[in-house]
C-alpha cells in the first residue's frame, strides 16, 4: 500500500502546535501560541501568553488601554520566553514557530539561548518600536526570519479517534 498522500509538512506540523498552544491562552484579545523545534526537528518547548505561575489569572487585569498597571502589559508572560522556560535543555540552533513576531524583550532572550530561526505567521505590529528594536537585534544576531504565508489550510482536530 502506498503512504498516505495528505500528511502535512514539518511548518504545518510545529506551527499547528504552535496555534494549538495559544488556544490554552486567557488574553481575551491576542492569543499567541510558540513552539522551539532542534536541528532534529524534535520539539523542545512549547508555551503560550498568559501571566506567571501562581498569579491569579482573575485578579490580574487583561484590559488594553488605561493606567500601565491596569491593563495586562505589565504582567503577562509572552508565549516566545514560556516557550523557552518550559524548555527542556540546550535550544542552541533551534527554531521558534510562533503565530506574531516576536517582540525586543523576547528577542533578548531568544538570541541568549541560542535560537538561530524564527518562522512566524503575522507582523501585525511591525510598526511599533518594540518589533523595530527586535528586527535589529535580530539582524546583528543573524537569527534567520522567514514568514509562512498563511495558506488557509484548516488543520481540524476532533477529540476522538
Ligand atoms: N510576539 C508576541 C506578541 C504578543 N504576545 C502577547 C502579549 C499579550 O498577551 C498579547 C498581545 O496583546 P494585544 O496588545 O494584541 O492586545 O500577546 C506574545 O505572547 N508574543
Ligand atoms: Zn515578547
Amino acid at each position: 500500500m502506498p503512504k498516505r498522500p495528505d500528511y502535512i509538512s514539518w511548518d504545518e506540523y510545529f506551527m499547528g502546535v504552535a496555534l494549538l498552544s495559544a488556544m490554552r491562552s486567557k488574553d481575551p484579545s491576542t492569543q499567541v501560541g510558540a513552539c522551539i523545534v532542534s536541528p532534529e526537528k524534535r520539539i523542545v518547548g512549547v508555551g503560550y501568553n498568559g501571566f506567571p505561575s501562581g498569579c491569579n489569572d482573575d485578579d490580574l487585569p487583561w484590559e488594553r488601554e488605561g493606567a500601565f498597571l491596569e491593563t495586562k502589559y505589565p504582567f503577562v508572560c509572552h508565549a516566545e520566553l514560556n516557550a523557552i522556560l518550559n524548555s527542556s535543555g540546550n535550544l542552541k540552533g533551534s527554531s521558534l514557530y510562533v503565530a506574531l513576531f516576536p517582540c525586543n524583550e523576547c528577542a533578548k532572550a531568544i538570541i541568549q539561548a541560542g535560537i538561530v530561526e524564527i518562522v512566524y505567521l503575522s507582523d501585525k505590529y511591525a510598526d511599533t518600536d518594540a518589533v523595530k528594536a527586535s528586527k535589529r537585534m535580530f539582524g546583528q544576531a543573524q537569527v534567520r526570519l522567514r514568514q509562512i504565508t498563511p495558506s488557509g489550510k484548516r488543520l481540524v482536530i476532533e477529540l476522538k479517534v
